[in-house]
């Protein structure tokens, strides 16, 4: 759990006087992210969300804010940003870039059946659509290069065979990413990190993505992986379970179906979506940041899907 920025409700009572939103009644740290400090607040005009950024700059965050509208413009279930009296969607709260975006009703799914797994397939695929025409670039910054530029950083925390898996596994994505198929493969804004606890069910009714600061331009297919490496599979063992797996691609394929070349990097993609998120952990877990509150997540639990995903 982490608030790396703490906020009171008097420091959020002067900040709040810029929104068109009314007094603060109340401020509450939420501690189960890991990248940025995030509040609930209450104020007259309702209940929002206030996220300090402790990495992004305040250049890259018209990126995510931006895209965050642009989908909800398109019917896409995501928090909508809140402008401020100028008009501007992030501004500095104690020296760091903040921005307040609606809240979203409902809570996380974390033991999902196949329903869910097809909700979430579906809504994925059509916010793959909806960003097609979102004309500002950024690339994933958790892509191929911030692989290849991390590797080494986390190098001497590991055993001879962690080593040989990370290093293996990396020449096989960069020799796939330089590859002919790979430059076929459609892209556009994705999530990047669109696991149980970034989406938000109310029953079995998905009611929003949330947490973009990882979105960026990719693949649209290593996005499907990051979400099925999370939403399909047992925990415990990393493994896939068929019926969620089935579950959520039918439900994408119903919008938006896969090409062959998709369908051939499928398990290339699998393989990347485990070790990005397997080399992020480890990087966090040995070279954590100061944080008021912080678990760091565990990496071997992606150290274990990613030998899964390499033994299929
Ligand atoms: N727009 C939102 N609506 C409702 N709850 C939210 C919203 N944004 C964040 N949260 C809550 O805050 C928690 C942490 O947010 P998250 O974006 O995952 O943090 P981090 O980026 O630091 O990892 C979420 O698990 C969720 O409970
Ligand atoms: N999903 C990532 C960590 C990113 O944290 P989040 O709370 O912003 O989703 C992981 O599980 O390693």
């Amino acid at each position: 759990m982490a608030v790396f920025t703490p906020v009171s409700l008097a420091d959020l009572s002067a900040w709040l006087l810029q929104f068109p939103l009314g007094r603060a009644h109340a401020i509450k740290g939420i501690s189960s992210g890991i990248e940025n400090s995030n509040f609930f607040i209450t104020t007259d005009a309702g209940d929002y969300v206030l996220t300090i950024f402790e990495n992004l700059s305040f250049e890259q965050l018209p990126f995510y804010l931006h895209l965050m509208d642009h989908l909800a413009q398109r019917g896409i279930l995501v928090p909508a940003p809140v402008a401020n009296n100028a008009g501007q969607l992030v501004s500095l709260l104690h020296g760091k870039p903040a921005a307040i975006v609606s809240k979203l009703s409902g809570t996380s799914q974390m033991e999902p059946s196949p329903l869910h797994c097809g909700e979430v397939g579906t809504m994925l695929a059509k916010m793959h659509l909806a960003g097609q025409d979102y004309d500002l670039q950024q690339d994933n910054l958790r892509g191929l290069a911030w692989w290849t530029e991390t590797a080494p950083k986390v190098r001497d925390f590991l055993s001879p065979e962690q080593l040989q898996l990370l290093s293996s596994e990396l020449q096989h994505q960069q020799t796939y990413a330089a590859s002919a198929p790979y430059q076929t493969l459609a892209r556009g804004p994705i999530h990047a990190d669109l696991f149980r606890n970034n989406v938000m069910f109310d029953g079995t009714r998905l009611t929003g993505f949330f947490d973009f600061y990882f979105a960026g331009w990719d693949t649209l297919i290593f996005d499907l992986a990051v979400t099925i490496n999370d939403w399909c599979i047992h925990l415990e063992s990393g493994e896939l379970d068929p019926a969620r797996v089935s579950a959520l691609l039918n439900a994408y394929q119903q919008v938006r179906p896969l090409s062959t070349e998709e369908q051939s990097a499928w398990p290339t993609m699998l393989r990347g979506a485990a070790l990005r998120f397997w080399l992020s952990r480890l990087f966090d877990f040995y070279q954590p940041r100061e944080a008021h509150m912080l678990t760091p997540h565990d990496p071997a639990h992606f150290e274990r899907i990613l030998r899964k995903r390499c033994e299929q």
